[in-house]
């Protein structure tokens, strides 16, 4: 094996010198700047910096390594070391991953003139997961920009996120609160929970309801739950780490980190759970919302769109409706529950500010029945609450990849066409020019109004505070993901009051995060005693 990989890299290694030294002569030749991923020679020993004097420079950032680059010393939490580089080199960051160049924007006023250029870096760029595990772009993350993708987005946003599709489906996520109140309260306020498992039971449950019509995690399905759970962790695992074939390409049939095998095995066991259910649903009067109270799930809809869909986006095939579901359960689970768990950590961390928070919704609920998501627009403090969370724990911390289509110019540099740029949207939200009153602590009132953020929402146009993204490309879900998390956050502390373990108080509560795959959790999940605060008759038939 070693010899083996030995080979691999010197073959590897004497094709970059070949071609960057070509490359860097054919450049000093036409004195071209812009041959740019082939200017500079990968053994960083011989390059060449034939800059012409109109177009604009790289922007700064450290060297790394010889032919890997910077790859090997991104460590386990890339947003951080990219916000400590972005201290050093500035706010718009260049680095050389194998032969791919990276940049990272770090800052709001980078971010906001980024997206002047929005058109030019609205594609995601080549990757081994997009590739493996949501069959072959396919999927509406990774599908190139154009006719299907609008298709795919128009689907979506009609059928799953609109907001009377929104509206439509609310009892099934009421359904699933119920239950997952009716399951704390059962403790009767003497055992400590793991939050965030509780959390992301009700959340994977209320999603694949509205996805595939059904609970993943069910009682008396402890073996498909298992499989389901095992499921969505690897794809968040996965989805999200550095697979060094993508930045070295030849290194993809050896996969050193044994990565792509992992996405084919998930690949193989989701294709098998999603074509189960597409059986299902397509059996004469099947009950494709055998548990939605009678409501259509997006599989179904889409079932249907299969006969109708042939607009210039093309017909919708089963492995464009499986590659969709797959995207969608990897975007949308741990995505909202994460948030929920880290607003429930910050609050408890924050107790004048959760007492607040708790009379907001005693006064606009009552103690006499659960929070409903149409209480959820008279709760201004609440909202507040969610948008500080996202500011500070947004739960994808570098969003999901960019690639140039061609080269652009932001705040005075190149970025070349085919650089991958990696959106730092935790430094971001922690940008002391956007954040200038105290930008790493939690506090929700800096939304109030006739405070300096009155006003600024998610939606993308506010650009310290972009935790769903901004552009063409902006999250689809983010109406659902706002309301989940919301309502879960929401719930949580109307229906109890919170008691950590014995011995431990807000202030030392572990805050640490690590980042897992693309998503941001926190490292010690949050475990606490939920203790009923409505009245006992609220809690009795769930
Ligand atoms: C708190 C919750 C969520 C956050 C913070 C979040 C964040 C993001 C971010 C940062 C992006 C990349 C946007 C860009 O490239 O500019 C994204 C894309 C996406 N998200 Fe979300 N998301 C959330 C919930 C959801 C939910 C609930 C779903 C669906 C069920 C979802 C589905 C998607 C999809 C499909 C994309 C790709 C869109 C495209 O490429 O056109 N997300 N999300």
């Amino acid at each position: 094996m070693l010899p083996l990989l030995f080979k691999v890299l010197i073959i590897n290694l004497l094709f970059y010198v070949l071609i960057s030294s070509l490359g860097a002569l054919r450049a000093v030749y036409y004195g071209e700047r812009r041959a740019f991923p082939t200017l500079r020679h990968p053994l960083g020993c011989l390059s060449v910096q034939a800059q012409s004097p109109e177009v604009s420079p790289l922007p700064p950032g450290p060297r790394g390594l010889p032919l890997l680059g910077y790859l090997t010393k991104v460590g386990p939490n890339p947003h951080q070391t990219f916000y400590n580089l972005s201290k050093i080199y500035g706010p718009l960051l260049h680095l050389r991953f194998g032969i791919v160049d990276v940049v990272v924007p770090s800052s709001a006023e980078v971010a906001a003139k980024l997206f002047r250029n929005d058109l030019k870096v609205v594609n995601r760029p080549k990757n081994s997961g997009a590739e493996h595990i949501l069959y072959n772009y396919q999927d509406i993350g990774f599908v190139p920009y154009g006719p299907r993708w609008r298709m795919l987005r128009k689907l979506c946003a009609l059928h799953l996120f609109s907001p009377k599709a929104l509206d439509d489906l609310q009892d099934t996520r009421r359904e699933e609160m119920d239950l997952f109140v009716g399951e704390l309260a059962g403790k009767g306020g003497a055992v400590e929970v793991d939050v965030s498992r509780e959390v992301a039971k009700c959340v994977a449950n209320s999603l694949s309801r509205l996805l595939i019509g059904r609970r993943v995690f069910d009682a008396g399905q402890e073996k498909e739950a298992g499989e389901f759970k095992w499921m969505v962790m690897e794809l968040m695992h996965l989805s999200g780490s550095f697979c060094v074939a993508d930045f070295l390409p030849g290194l993809g049939w050896l996969d050193p980190q044994g990565l792509i095998s992992r996405m084919k095995k998930l690949n193989r066991r989701f294709d098998a759970f999603l074509n189960r259910f597409m059986a299902e649903h397509r059996e004469p009067n099947a009950a494709g919302d055998n548990n939605n109270s009678g409501k259509r799930d997006l599989l179904s809809v889409m079932l249907e769109q299969q006969e109708n869909a042939d607009g210039e986006g093309g017909k919708l095939t089963d492995v464009d409706i499986k590659a969709l579901l797959v995207a969608m359960f990897a975007a949308g689970s741990d995505s909202t529950s994460i948030t929920s768990e880290w607003a429930l950590a910050e609050l408890i961390r924050k107790p004048e500010i959760l007492a607040r928070a708790q009379a907001e919704l005693d006064s606009a609920v009552g103690r006499n029945r659960l929070v409903m998501e149409s209480d959820l627009s008279n709760l201004p403090m609440l909202q507040d609450i969610v948008k500080e969370t996202l500011r500070l724990h947004p739960p994808a911390p570098i969003s999901v990849p960019r690639v140039a289509v061609e080269d652009c110019e932001v705040d005075g540099y190149l970025i070349p066409k085919g650089s991958t740029i990696l959106l730092n949207i935790w430094a971001i939200g922690r940008d002391p020019v956007a954040w200038p009153d105290e930008p790493n602590e939690f506090r929700p009132d800096r939304f109030l109004p006739g405070g300096k953020h009155e006003g600024e929402d998610l939606k993308g146009s506010h650009f310290g505070l972009i935790p769903f993204g901004a552009g063409r490309r902006i999250c689809v879900g983010m109406n659902l993901g706002l309301r989940m998390v919301t309502f879960m956050t929401a719930t949580m502390i109307h229906s109890f009051d919170w008691f950590l373990p014995e011995g431990q108080t807000g202030e030392d509560l572990d805050m640490v995060e690590r980042a897992n795959g693309l998503t941001l959790i926190k490292a010690v999940p949050l475990v606490a005693r939920p203790v009923p605060r409505l009245k006992p008759e609220v809690y009795a038939n769930l």
